[in-house]
């Protein structure tokens, strides 16, 4: 016998009603009708800062290339405060008004690490904490030539919130997975078919 089949709708937002908003933040109450067609509440942190049309930030990922030693991710080190400690994380930043992803990758990884580099790749936008936020990222693979002279003795150009010293340090999400991902394509390429492609 077949199960009573519940009815059916595209879900989708009704109303979007800001509870309370700062310079960078705001938190709205978000009414949608869920795909059973029962409208509900959600609570929704968005930026201020949203650009029309463009990512809120990207995310770096950097490969330090020089002749004579193994490639290197670069990674930041920074306090965070809603985290109050430091994380440890891919360069990143927001997307200036009129800049596109990759100038602002670019950008952002010479200030928060000094190297200057080069686009190889960027993805489509893709989301953060969706159930959480709205806030997206296109993560932006660049390669950084170690080799050349700009590259020997990079120099950060860190605000001053980043140059707090704090202990504790929390691994964010993007490093951990890539890690992940990285450990299990190397140590266990079988186990993963889509890993070896
Ligand atoms: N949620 C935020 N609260 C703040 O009080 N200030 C914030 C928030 N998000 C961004 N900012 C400020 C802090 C920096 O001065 C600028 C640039 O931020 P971003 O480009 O994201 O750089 P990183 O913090 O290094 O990722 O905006």
């Amino acid at each position: 016998m077949s199960s009573p089949s519940k009815a059916t709708t595209i879900p989708h937002v009704v109303k979007e009603e800001v509870i309370a908003s700062g310079k960078w933040l705001k938190l709205e109450k978000t009414t949608y009708v869920d795909p059973v067609g029962t409208t509900r509440i959600w609570e929704t942190t968005k930026r201020t800062t949203r650009q029309t049309g463009a990512a809120d930030g990207v995310g770096i990922i950097a490969l330090l290339k020089r002749t004579l030693h193994k490639d290197c991710v670069v990674m930041v080190k920074q306090f965070r405060p809603p985290m109050d400690c430091c994380t440890l994380e891919f360069p990143a930043g927001l997307i200036d008004e009129g800049e596109s992803a990759e100038t602002a990758a670019l950008r952002e990884l010479k200030e928060e690490t000094g190297y200057k580099g080069e686009v190889v790749g960027v993805t489509p936008v893709t989301c953060l904490d969706p159930g959480l936020s709205n806030c997206t990222t296109q993560i932006v693979m660049v390669n950084i030539n170690g080799d050349d002279m700009e590259n020997t003795d990079p120099t950060q150009q860190l605000g001053e919130l980043d140059l707090m010293k704090k202990e504790k340090i929390v691994v964010d999400s993007k490093v951990y997975i890539y890690g992940m991902g990285m450990s299990q394509a190397f140590f266990k390429p079988n186990e993963l078919r889509v890993l070896k492609q």
